[in-house]
């Protein structure tokens, strides 16, 4: 049983338990993402992780095409594409991954409440190449364990954060990528100054993504020198995709 929860995440976790596995046979090649963003780093541009999102929580909601917007973030130059998969206050779904693996050939992250390796199957079969993993709604064994079993696969585990209590248990676990999102879980409000804290005790042999609330290449900046080497962006791109040149070149 994952930690204990309530209101609604305690909803959205007990939902992702039943999710069935969906199975499938895949093709294509898991795609590394750490080496990726390594790369557009030193190539002097910002990695943006371009959010596939529908509508959340905090009252979002935007209608897209995934594909055509999925290729629009590639054209773009986004590192990677973050696909939100949870169905029941995300508006998610399993078959947007599917679709859009199909469509583009940069790194997909399979975002959703991530609590059984069956969710862990499924994000491999339909071509996901790291998995999102939240400590707010893990025990610290269950992390390990799910972080070990996603790297069987060869797939790496972007391990959410946001605060040090969270962070001490990310690095416990050997977590390799780590998101610090400023959007509290709970109370849905973003706090920036808090994550920029964070991301400045991350240490350095750790791949550090700056999460949600990002707007303009300013903040991007801000948050570059705070030591975030890439950056997720959903609403802001969800709501006009052009911005994605503006915030890679920014
Ligand atoms: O997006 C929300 O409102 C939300 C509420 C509660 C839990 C998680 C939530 N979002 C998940 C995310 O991590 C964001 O979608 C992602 O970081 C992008 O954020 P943004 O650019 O602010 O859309």
């Amino acid at each position: 049983m994952p930690r204990y929860l309530e209101g609604w995440i305690k909803d959205v976790v007990e939902n992702a338990k039943r999710r069935p596995y969906v199975s499938r046979s895949r093709e294509k090649p898991v795609l590394q993402i750490i080496p990726r963003i390594r790369a557009v780093k030193g190539a002097g541009l910002n990695p943006v992780i371009a959010e596939y999102k529908r509508k959340s929580p905090s009252g979002f909601s935007e209608d897209r095409d995934p594909i055509s917007y999925a290729k629009s973030m590639e054209q773009g130059g986004a590192v990677a594409i973050s696909v939100i998969t949870e169905n029941t206050v995300f508006g998610g779904s399993y078959e947007y991954l599917e679709r859009i693996a199909r469509n583009v050939k940069i790194p997909l992250l399979m975002k959703d409440f991530v609590v059984s390796e069956n969710q862990v199957d499924t994000a491999y079969d339909l071509g996901a190449d790291f998995v999102l993993l939240i400590v707010r709604i893990l025990t610290e064994r269950e992390l390990s364990g799910l972080l070990e079993y996603v790297r069987s696969y060869g797939m790496e585990a972007l391990v959410e954060v946001h605060d040090r209590e969270d962070l001490d248990i990310a690095l416990r676990s050997g977590a390799s990528l780590i998101g610090v999102n400023s959007r509290d879980l709970f109370s849905l409000t973003i706090q920036k100054e808090m994550a920029m804290k964070l991301l400045e005790q991350i240490p350095s042999t750790v791949t550090k993504v700056a999460e949600s609330g990002i707007e303009s290449a300013e903040e991007i900046r801000l948050l570059r020198e705070k030591g975030a080497d890439a950056f997720l962006i959903g609403s802001s791109l969800m709501r006009n995709p052009d911005k994605i040149k503006e915030f890679v070149q920014g």
